[in-house]
């Protein structure tokens, strides 16, 4: 495996080294997770179920919960050191440097106000003109000009996760960190929004760790690829190398996609 062992260097937007996650006294979820993702890059995260791909992009967003904490272990955005982060720190990070984009996006938007007043407010935060980034966010995202006068519950799932595209399109984060965006939506809606986060990512120059059980996903977007079984990192290579890998896991995944493949 060609793992990079992580001191920053100039170029990474991401540097993770020997990152450990545990219930403290208890064996670690997360197993000294080193990794590096270069500007602009594309990686996929994958892995069995409960092998901690969850769990790797809530520690990197600073959203794990006690008894959950890191336990050993670096990780740096741009520079930035993460774990042990002040909150100050955190409200600094999050949405600028690391945006998420998770499975359920109605948490992530506020009920009673309008998908215009929070992308124009997200606008403002980075001082950009509100009227003119909402309006060609959403055109980017390809949803309809009329969409920005609804509520979060007006939306359908896939809306939504474009919605949040566009929000990431107006901050402009070194990474998007999209942990499966698109489970639960129809195949055509799923190649919709991964169109939005690869076009997304293409415009604004940002990174992407896009996390998936689902291999066939990962290789629209990604050509890089994680493999993670048991809390730890078995495999990073392209996509097209993980038949042949000598991790288990790596080759399981690539056998099922493989099986899966239907000709139409
Ligand atoms: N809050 C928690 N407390 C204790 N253990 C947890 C907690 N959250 C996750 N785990 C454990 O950590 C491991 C990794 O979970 P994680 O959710 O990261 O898996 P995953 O790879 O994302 O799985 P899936 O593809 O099914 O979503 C699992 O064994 C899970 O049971």
């Amino acid at each position: 495996m060609a793992r990079q062992k992580g001191t920053l260097s100039m170029v990474d937007a991401l540097s993770v080294t020997d990152l450990s996650v545990a219930i403290p006294g208890a064996r670690p979820l997360l197993d000294q997770l080193s990794f590096n993702i270069a500007p602009g890059e594309r990686v996929g995260l994958v892995g069995p179920s409960g092998c901690g791909k969850s769990l790797t992009a809530a520690a990197l967003c600073g959203l794990l919960r006690p008894p959950l904490a890191i336990t050993g272990g670096m990780a740096q955005i741009d520079g930035v050191e993460l774990v042990g982060a002040a909150p100050q720190v955190w409200r600094r990070v999050r949405g600028r440097k690391v945006f998420q984009i998770f499975q359920s996006p109605g948490t992530a938007l506020t009920p009673a106000r309008r998908i215009r007043a929070q992308l124009a407010e997200t606008a403002r935060i980075v001082g950009e003109d509100p009227k003119q980034a909402v309006t060609s966010a959403l055109e980017t995202v390809a949803l309809d000009p009329h969409v920005a006068d609804f509520f979060p519950y007006q939306l359908s799932g896939g809306m939504k996760q474009r919605v949040l595209i566009a929000m990431a399109l107006i901050l402009r984060p070194r990474i998007l960190i999209a942990d499966e965006p698109t489970t639960g939506l129809d195949v055509l809606t799923e190649r919709e929004i991964l169109a939005a986060l690869t076009k997304m990512a293409d415009e604004v120059g940002s990174s992407l760790l896009f996390v998936s059980h689902d291999l066939r996903a990962v290789a629209e977007v990604a050509n890089r690829t994680l493999v993670m079984d048991h809390g730890r990192l078995v495999e990073d290579a392209p996509i097209s190398n993980l038949a042949t890998s000598i991790a288990p896991a790596a080759r399981q995944l690539a056998e099922a996609a493989h099986a899966l493949q239907i000709q139409c």
